[in-house]
């Protein structure tokens, strides 16, 4: 029953902490973290109201401590994706009835519980199963999260209020019904606020979810989980399993009542998804909705009437923050030969001052990457630069994996624009930079342009007002997220809806109402007041 129009406005951004030394919230955070590398957690999967324990452990590792152990997480297997399918049809027809201010509320408490007794638990979770260093986990695990909660819930109540118009005697209205199935949430390892947002936004809309997070990030998606019980999330509505991507998509891709994936990870998994729901369309109730967010390889271009500074800094925090794994980290940077140099030498200068080591030590800015496949892959890149007469190493290049996954950040040069690092995601410490004609400013917009089949991020460094119009006009599909005098990384939900098109993406803005609307299928309903009650129109009367 619904006695009232409820108001959700727009929120403010969680403040973020800043974990000074001496701080209350460093050492309280200190703390949490202490206690969960002791704790050697017991984490099991949660599918409908049980927590499900398979005796299949797998042991969790801090990727900058491997030998040490945080706990184990219960892997499943085909019956449990099976299960999980199941538990959540189960709750479906609940869920989808239950009032729109219930369902809003379970979430805007989830968001207080994290902002209050939970933040240092989520937070201490990210640092030690991700290696992000506290400033990283608290802008994503705590207030990026939290962020996509309220704003999620404002857009969402936003689209309700979205109805058509009506002549005279009729009403139209739209009811923003869930997807009819279930809808598949496949999260990424790097962040722990979009791997909380892409089961919850589906979920707020009414919809029942089956969430596969990656391995590296379940000691976080746990702690999530578990605020999402608390908060009041009806069993059911979301299950959160431990299985093999390809497991997984054996068993929901051929099922019938498959309505949706919501999707963050590389493009050759996603392109591979696609590929197999087209391979089973018709066996579907209904079309599926694809929504994926996938790679970058995020470009900064510098005009000569760039500060060198600002410059410098947007290489240093867009490239190597989080060790380069963000989807829209830096990762190409186009520098003009006036102000090369000045750039380059202050830019080694910088990272020579950066410590790199564990998260418990808070003066590290850098940390792990996430295993040893991530490290492997990174530092092939590194020993073709070190081998490549078209490239040259001019900061890091060194890397390590005897006690944790650590590669130093490494900037290559090349003079080749065609070279592999300027193209390919790599994901991980290195920058590659080109240097450019600085009187060729245009050609270098396109060159920017078709270097890479992405279009996820990108800046322009300038003060000259022509040269940000011209980037900006040029460079219109070349980033789904642009930056003018910024690092193209940080975004921030209610401030620059994220996503990226061409190989980046289907763009559908996470943290925005772009991406509600996918989780949507709008009924209209006419009611005639006064219906007719003879066929005839008057014209057909004779003369
Ligand atoms: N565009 C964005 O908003 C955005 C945000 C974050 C990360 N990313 C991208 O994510 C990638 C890094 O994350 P990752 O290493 O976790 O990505 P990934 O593609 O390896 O994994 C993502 C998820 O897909 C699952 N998976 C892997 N193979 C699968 C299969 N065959 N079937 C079903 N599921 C499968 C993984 O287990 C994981 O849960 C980078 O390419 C990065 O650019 C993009
Ligand atoms: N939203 C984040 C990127 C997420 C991808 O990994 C940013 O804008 O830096």
């Amino acid at each position: 029953m619904s006695l009232g129009y409820f108001a959700y406005p727009m929120p403010v951004n969680e403040p973020v902490y800043g974990y000074a030394a001496g701080s209350a919230e460093r050492k309280q955070l200190k703390k949490v973290v202490a206690e969960l590398k002791k704790a050697e957690a017991d984490i099991p999967m949660y599918i409908g109201a049980e927590e499900v324990r398979t005796g299949n452990k797998v042991a969790l590792h801090p990727p900058h401590e491997t030998a040490h152990t945080l706990g184990y997480f219960h892997e499943g297997n085909e019956s449990h994706v099976k299960q999980a399918i199941n538990a959540a049809l189960a709750a479906k027809e609940n869920w989808a009835a239950m009032p729109w201010e219930d369902r809003a509320h379970i979430f805007l408490k989830a968001a207080d519980l994290l902002a209050g007794k939970y933040r240092y638990q989520i937070n201490g979770a990210t640092m030690l199963g991700q290696s992000k260093n506290a400033f990283q986990a608290e802008i994503d695990s705590a207030c990026e999260l939290i962020d996509f909660l309220r704003f999620n819930v404002h857009f969402l109540s936003e689209i309700y209020k979205q109805q058509p118009n009506s002549a005279p005697g009729m009403h139209n209205r739209m009811e923003w019904r869930p997807l009819e199935g279930f809808v598949l949430a496949v999260t990424p390892f790097n962040f722990t606020a979009i791997a909380g947002n892409l089961p919850t936004s589906a979920a707020m809309c009414g919809n029942v979810i089956v969430w596969k997070p990656a391995h590296t990030q379940i000691f976080a998606a746990q702690v999530f989980m578990r605020v999402l019980k608390e908060a009041g999330l009806p069993d059911g509505v979301i299950n959160l399993i431990y299985v093999d991507g390809p497991v997984l998509g054996n068993v929901c891709f051929s099922h019938p009542d498959f309505a949706g994936v919501h999707f963050t990870g590389s493009t050759g998994v996603f392109n591979q998804m696609w590929k197999t729901i087209g391979e089973n369309v018709g066996n579907y109730k209904v079309y599926p909705r694809i929504v994926g967010e996938t790679g970058g390889k995020d470009f900064v271009l510098v005009h000569k009437s760039a500060d060198v500074d600002a410059t410098v800094t947007a290489l240093v925090r867009g490239a190597f923050e989080f060790q380069g794994q963000k989807c829209s980290a830096a990762s190409r940077a186009y520098l003009p030969s006036n102000i090369a140099q000045a750039i380059k030498d202050k830019l080694v200068a910088e990272l020579k001052t950066m410590k790199m080591g564990s998260v418990e030590d808070f003066t590290n800015f850098m940390n792990a990457v996430i295993d040893e496949k991530a490290f492997d892959r990174i530092a092939k890149y590194i020993d073709a630069a070190k081998q490549s007469s078209d490239a040259t190493i001019i900061a890091g290049g060194n890397y390590d994996k005897s006690k944790g996954y650590f590669i130093e950040p490494t900037v290559i040069e090349t003079s080749n624009s065609k070279y592999v690092a300027l193209c390919e995601e790599i994901f991980g410490p290195v920058l590659t930079v080109y240097v450019y004609d600085e009187n060729k400013f245009e050609e270098t917009i396109e060159l920017v342009n078709t270097t890479s089949p992405y279009a996820l991020t990108g800046s322009i460094i300038a003060q000259d007002r022509d040269a940000i119009v011209l980037a900006t006009e040029k460079l219109r599909n070349a980033a789904g997220n642009f930056y003018i005098n910024d690092k193209p990384t940080g975004a921030v939900v209610g401030q620059q809806p994220f996503g990226g098109a061409r190989a980046s993406g289907t763009n559908d803005k996470a943290g925005s109402m772009l991406n509600l609307y996918r989780w949507l299928s709008a009924r209209t309903i006419k009611e005639t007041f006064n219906p007719p009650t003879d066929y005839r129109y008057p014209f057909l009367q004779a003369d």
